[in-house]
């Protein structure tokens, strides 16, 4: 059984996309050359409620693209070969300020695999990276630019992104495991 927390709350998650959009257009300046990339699955409607902020902020429309990771992920031999979704970047990255987008950041090796991926589609000037949630326990040296959340948490709970669209509801929730003790 698990335990559930709310973290964010709709109105929350509201704020903290404005204030994450007005954060990457202060490191931006114009963001004429900065193009979003969502990183399936939640990255993807993520990267779009956050252009959709930065339209608010700026009146410009950022390009936004759809990263899968799936072939250039390092557990492949674990996991075994899974569905991949859809990599679609309709713009061309070479020169660009790409601004990776994710839900949450955990051991960070699905960024890693990310920049792996980017690798095949172009040369952007710079990579960023902005998350909603990071909870921590990163493996690997990978830090993002933009954090709407720090959520220290521990293995055994997961973090779950609720969208409106998908899930009838915007929510980021704690999902703590249940022990007998706290039944007692
Ligand atoms: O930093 P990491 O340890 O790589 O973990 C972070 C990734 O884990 C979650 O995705 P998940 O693998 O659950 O797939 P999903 O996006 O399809 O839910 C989350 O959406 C990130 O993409
Ligand atoms: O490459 C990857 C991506 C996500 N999780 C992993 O364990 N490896």
């Amino acid at each position: 059984m698990m335990k559930v927390v709310e973290i964010l709350s709709a109105e929350e998650i509201r704020r903290t996309l404005t204030r994450l959009a007005s954060q990457i257009l202060e490191k931006s300046g114009h963001p004429d050359r900065l193009v979003l990339l969502g990183i399936h699955s939640r990255g993807v409607p993520l990267a779009h409620l956050l252009a959709e902020q930065i339209e608010v902020l700026e009146n410009v429309s950022v390009p936004v693209g759809s990263l899968d990771i799936t072939f250039y992920r390092d557990d492949l031999d674990r996991i075994g070969v899974r569905t991949p979704e859809r990599t679609e970047i309709p713009f061309d990255l070479n020169d660009k300020i790409a601004l990776l987008v994710d839900d949450v950041i955990y051991t960070g090796r699905t960024i890693r695999a990310a920049l792996n991926a980017i690798q095949d589609y172009g040369r952007p000037e710079a990579i960023w990276l902005a998350v909603l949630v990071d909870r921590g326990h990163r493996q690997l040296p990978i830090h993002p630019d933009f954090t709407g959340k720090t959520l220290p948490t521990s293995k055994d709970e997961q973090v779950k992104f609720w969208l409106e669209d998908w899930d009838g509801r915007d929510a980021v929730e704690l999902l703590k495991p249940i022990d007998n003790g706290d039944l007692a």
